[in-house]
C-alpha cells in the first residue's frame, strides 16, 4: 500500500509476530478490562454477587457481552463498576492493566473510565483518580525495572446519560500535568446525543484540552456529524458508521459524502474496535467489517481493543484477525500504530519520540528476522 514504506512482510501474520510488533492503544475502558480473577477476588473482599462462579466469569462477561446491543453489552459493567469502589481495588486494577497490556506488546495507551461511577462507597472524584494513578505509577515501574518501555494516561471519562460532565471536564483538567492526558463521553448512544455536553466541550476548548467522544457505534452519521461539527471533538471513539456516507458503486467505483470527506481530509482519527463491534451489532463479522474499506481509502484508522473482557480480547487478537481477513503484514500493522501514536493526546516531542526510538525500530527488527 502506498505510503506504507517498511520492507514488507506480507499476511497473514503469526500470533507471536503480532505479541512482539510494538502497539499503540488509545481507546480501552479500565473497567472493560479486569482480569476474571481479579473480579472474583475483589467480588469476594466488597460482598458483590457475581452472576457465576471464578472459572466460568470470563466466559460468562464474553457470552453475555455477545449480545447484538450496546445497551445489552454495557449491563455487564454492573459488575466490573461494582467492585471498582475503594482505593485499593482501583490500584489493583490498574497496575494490573499495565501489566496486561505490556505482556500484550503495547508501549504506549491511553485508557479510560467514569470516575462518577466508582464514588459510591464515598471516595471523592479526586481519591479515585489518585487510586488509579498509583496503580499506572507501579505498573510502569514494574515494566521499567525488566528493561520495558511503557507510557500510560488515563482519559477521564463522562457518561452520557448522566448530567456530571462539566465535573468530569474539570477533573480532567485538573488532573492534566499528572497523569490525566484526555476526556471522553460513553455509554448507551441512542438518545443521548454529544450536544447534550456543549458546554463541557467547550470548556475543554478554552483549556486548550483534548477529547474523544463516543459516536457512530450504536448510532449513525448525526451523532458523528455533532461530535466534530458542534462539539469539536479530536478523535472518534469508533466512527464506524461514517461508512454510510460512502457509497461503493457495482463497478467499484468510490464516492464520498461532505461528512466522510471532511473526517478523511482533517485525519480525523477513528478509534476502531473490531470485536467490540461484532458483539454489538456495530459490524456482522470481522471479516465484513468496515475497517477494510477504511483502511483501503486511506482514513486515520487505528485500531483498538474497547473492553478486554467483555470482548475476551487484547491488542495481540484483534490484529491477529485483521491480518488474517485483510492479509495485512508488518506494514500495515506499523501503519496503524504510527497512525494511533500520530493521534494521541501526548505532546508532540514525546509521540515523535516514541515512533522513532521504540515502534519504527521495533517493527524494523521483525521485518529484518523474517526478511
Ligand atoms: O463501546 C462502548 N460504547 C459506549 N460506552 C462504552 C463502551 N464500552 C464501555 N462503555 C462504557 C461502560 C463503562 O462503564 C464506561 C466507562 O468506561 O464506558
Ligand atoms: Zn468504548
Amino acid at each position: 500500500m502506498a505510503g506504507m514504506s517498511l520492507q514488507s512482510t506480507p499476511g497473514p501474520l503469526s500470533e507471536d509476530v503480532v505479541r512482539r510488533a510494538p502497539k499503540v492503544l488509545l481507546h480501552d475502558h479500565l473497567d472493560g478490562g479486569l482480569r476474571p480473577g481479579t473480579v472474583a477476588d475483589l467480588a469476594a473482599e466488597c460482598g458483590h454477587e457475581l452472576p457465576a462462579p471464578r472459572e466460568e466469569l470470563g466466559r460468562w462477561f464474553a457470552e453475555s457481552a455477545d449480545s447484538g446491543s450496546l445497551e445489552r453489552y454495557l449491563e455487564t459493567f454492573t459488575h466490573t463498576v461494582a467492585v471498582m469502589q475503594s482505593a485499593s481495588a482501583l490500584t489493583r486494577v490498574a497496575r494490573e492493566c499495565v501489566e496486561d497490556l505490556a505482556a500484550d506488546g503495547v508501549v504506549y495507551a491511553e485508557v479510560r473510565w467514569a470516575p462518577e461511577q466508582h464514588v459510591e462507597a464515598g471516595l471523592s472524584l479526586d481519591e479515585v483518580v489518585a487510586a488509579v494513578q498509583q496503580g499506572f505509577d507501579e505498573g510502569v515501574a514494574a515494566v521499567e525495572a525488566t528493561g520495558g518501555v511503557f507510557v500510560v494516561r488515563q482519559l477521564l471519562t463522562a457518561m452520557r446519560h448522566a448530567a456530571r460532565s462539566q465535573e468530569i471536564a474539570e477533573l480532567a483538567v485538573a488532573w492534566r500535568d499528572r497523569g490525566v492526558t484526555g476526556f471522553d463521553i460513553a455509554g448507551a448512544e441512542a438518545g443521548y446525543p454529544p450536544t447534550r455536553h456543549l458546554d463541557a466541550f467547550e470548556y475543554l476548548h478554552r483549556e486548550n484540552a483534548h477529547f474523544t467522544i463516543h459516536a457512530g457505534e450504536a448510532f449513525g452519521l448525526p451523532s458523528i456529524w455533532e461530535a466534530i461539527q458542534w462539539c469539536g471533538a479530536d478523535r472518534l471513539g469508533h466512527g464506524v458508521r461514517i461508512v454510510d456516507d460512502i457509497e461503493v458503486a457495482d463497478d467499484g467505483t468510490v464516492r464520498l459524502g461532505r461528512l466522510a470527506q471532511y473526517v478523511r481530509d482533517k485525519r480525523i482519527p477513528l478509534e476502531m474496535c473490531p470485536y467490540s463491534n461484532v458483539q454489538t451489532g456495530a459490524a456482522t463479522s470481522i471479516a465484513e467489517h468496515p475497517i477494510g474499506m477504511l483502511t483501503d481509502l486511506r482514513f486515520r484508522v487505528t485500531v483498538n481493543t474497547d473492553n478486554r473482557l467483555m470482548s475476551g480480547t487484547s491488542m495481540t487478537r484483534e490484529m491477529t484477525a485483521l491480518s488474517e481477513a485483510f492479509g495485512y503484514g508488518l506494514a500495515e500493522l506499523q501503519w496503524f500504530t504510527v497512525n494511533a501514536m500520530k493521534s494521541a493526546f501526548l505532546h508532540f516531542d514525546e509521540r515523535l519520540a516514541l515512533i522513532d526510538d521504540v515502534i519504527k525500530p521495533g517493527y524494523a527488527a521483525l521485518a529484518a528476522e523474517s526478511g
